[in-house]
Formats: structure tokens, sequence, C-alpha cells
């Protein structure tokens, strides 16, 4: 298995258990990694991996669609989208809400999932940005 990483994407998102998240979109931060086949660079075939194009364009559009109460409804929203319309066999995603508290930059949730039958490779090995998960 190989993996694709997508850093520091910023999306308008619904999200938030107060009135003003929910009359209004804000930017939430996403950190993404997850499996493509090896076989794809074997092949040099766009055709035979996971189009990291199409899955922010999805995430961007189906964000923009719907609220969540939860980041952690957001997030595994986000992880069901990877396994079931992208076919990812494993996925790790990190969440956040911007300066929505004060004192703190960021806050949000992270989920690192493989596929039912799929054996979770060493974490250490796929360290997001800035070796955080
Ligand atoms: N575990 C969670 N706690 C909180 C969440 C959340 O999504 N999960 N959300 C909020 C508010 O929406 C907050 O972001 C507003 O500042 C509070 N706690």
């Amino acid at each position: 298995m190989d993996f694709i990483f997508i850093e520091e994407l910023r999306v308008q998102a619904w999200v938030g258990i107060y009135t003003r998240e929910k009359a209004a979109p804000q930017t939430v931060e996403l950190n993404l990694t997850f499996g493509v086949p090896d076989s794809a660079a074997q092949h040099d075939d766009i055709a035979d991996t996971i189009n990291y194009a199409d899955v922010i364009e999805r995430i961007r559009q189906e964000l923009s669609a719907r609220h969540f109460n939860l980041i952690e409804t957001l997030g595994e929203f986000v992880v069901a989208l990877l396994f079931d319309e992208f076919g990812a066999p494993w996925v790790k995603i990190r969440i956040a809400k911007i300066g929505v508290m004060k004192g703190v930059r960021r806050v949000g949730v992270f989920i690192q999932r493989g596929r039912e039958g799929i054996s979770l490779p060493d974490s250490s090995l796929i360290a997001g940005p800035e070796g955080k998960p």
C-alpha cells in the first residue's frame, strides 16, 4: 500500500452546537492520509488509484451541503466517504476548527481506521505534518 496525503486543506463547513455555528459556515482545516494500491505506480495510470483532486472536490461539496453538530460526526462522515465512494483501504484524518475558543489555535478530532480486514500500518511511518497525527 502507498499513501496519499493532503495537508492543510481549508474547507467551509457547517459544524457546531451553537446558534452562531448553525447560522453560518466556518473554515475547518483537514489533514488526510489514505491508502492507495501500490500497483498504480507500476502502471503509471490515474485509473488505478484514488484521484486526490476528486477527493478534495467531493469533501468541499459534501461539507457545504449539510450541518453537523459535532466535529466527530463530520470526521466520521469524511472517513465513510473515503471508504464507500473512493474505496480507500485505510484512512487517517485530522479535522480542526480554527480560533473558535479564546486561547486555543485549533481544536478538533483525529480518526485513524482501516476497512474491515485491512490491518493498520505502523502509524509512526505515516505521521502527518510536523509529525502530528
Ligand atoms: N467533543 C466535542 N466538544 C465540543 C464540540 C464538538 O464538536 N465535539 N463542539 C463545540 C462547539 O461547537 C464549539 O466548537 C464552539 O466553540 C463545543 N464542544
